[in-house]
């Protein structure tokens, strides 16, 4: 008894980790459900604030955020989407391209904040703890910071939409990025009508969540585990709840 207390004494309440859990499930892309009310400075300092406590690859914290209320501004964010999209289609071939072209890839003037999160490659000089041999760990951290904010909004009732089919180049002229920073992220950011309550490339037939516990691997690529298939029992019943919205606890 004594060893399980300790083994939990750092875990948040039961209560404490649904909230968690629910928070990353009921997470969703945003492109069609913004309303026009705007963000509050207040609300947006948090998440931006849950963004920059992201971790980062030798605390390098690479991001900045280039926040967008400009309608003009959005409207070349716009424009620069829409050539993109029509280039993207191209890429899909029969049947996939129709339902390509039926999908909503963007929120960009709809929603009343859009967000730019970039990474400055040098921020930290040529040599930065931790990125030595994988350069691109500045991307992934800006990524985890993403995500922060991703999951903050959602909390804070407000719907993100990522929207990645730009040329990159069309990002970095419309916001005037200097060289050394990428845009990573171009978000879109607002009060939502309602949450879908699954992806929407889900419900629109694109392609279907896939079990997680054919994406386990054992000690290696082709390893098997004895304990295996009580770790993939556990997998099934914990996609099952969350599936369902249900924290998986
Ligand atoms: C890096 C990256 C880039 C994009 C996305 C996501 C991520 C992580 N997603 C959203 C994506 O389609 C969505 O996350 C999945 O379909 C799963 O849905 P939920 O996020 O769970 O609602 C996305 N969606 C969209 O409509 N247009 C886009 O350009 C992009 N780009």
């Amino acid at each position: 008894m004594q060893a399980s207390n300790a083994l939990h004494a750092h875990a948040f309440s039961r209560e404490e980790r649904a909230t968690i859990y629910r928070n990353m499930l009921a997470r969703r892309d945003v492109r069609s459900q913004f309303v026009p009310d705007p963000v509050d400075d207040a609300v947006l300092a948090r998440i931006l604030t849950a963004a920059h406590f992201a971790p980062s690859v030798g605390f390098m914290q690479p991001w900045s955020f280039v926040l967008v209320r400009d309608p003009a501004v959005k409207q070349r964010a716009h424009e620069a989407f829409t050539q993109a999209n029509a280039e993207a289609a191209d890429m899909f071939e029969g049947a996939r391209r129709e339902a390509y072209k039926s999908l909503r890839l963007e929120g960009i003037l709809e929603a009343p904040v859009n967000l730019c999160i970039t990474c400055d490659r040098d921020r930290d000089g040529p040599v930065v703890l931790g990125r030595t041999h994988q350069k691109a760990m500045d991307l992934y951290s800006t990524v985890c910071a993403v995500q922060n904010l991703w999951l903050a909004a959602r909390a804070e009732g407000l719907g993100v939409g990522w929207v990645s089919i730009f040329h990159k180049a069309a990002i970095r002229d419309i916001l005037q990025l200097p060289e050394r920073v990428m845009p990573v992220a171009y978000l879109c950011i607002g009060h939502v009508s309602h949450f879908l309550d699954r992806p929407e490339l889900e419900a629109a037939g694109w392609r279907a969540r896939l079990p997680l516990d054919q994406l386990i691997h054992f000690d290696c690529w082709d390893g098997a585990s004895p304990s295996g298939d009580a770790l993939k029992a556990h997998l099934r019943e914990a996609q099952a709840l969350a599936t369902n919205g249900c924290p998986p606890l």
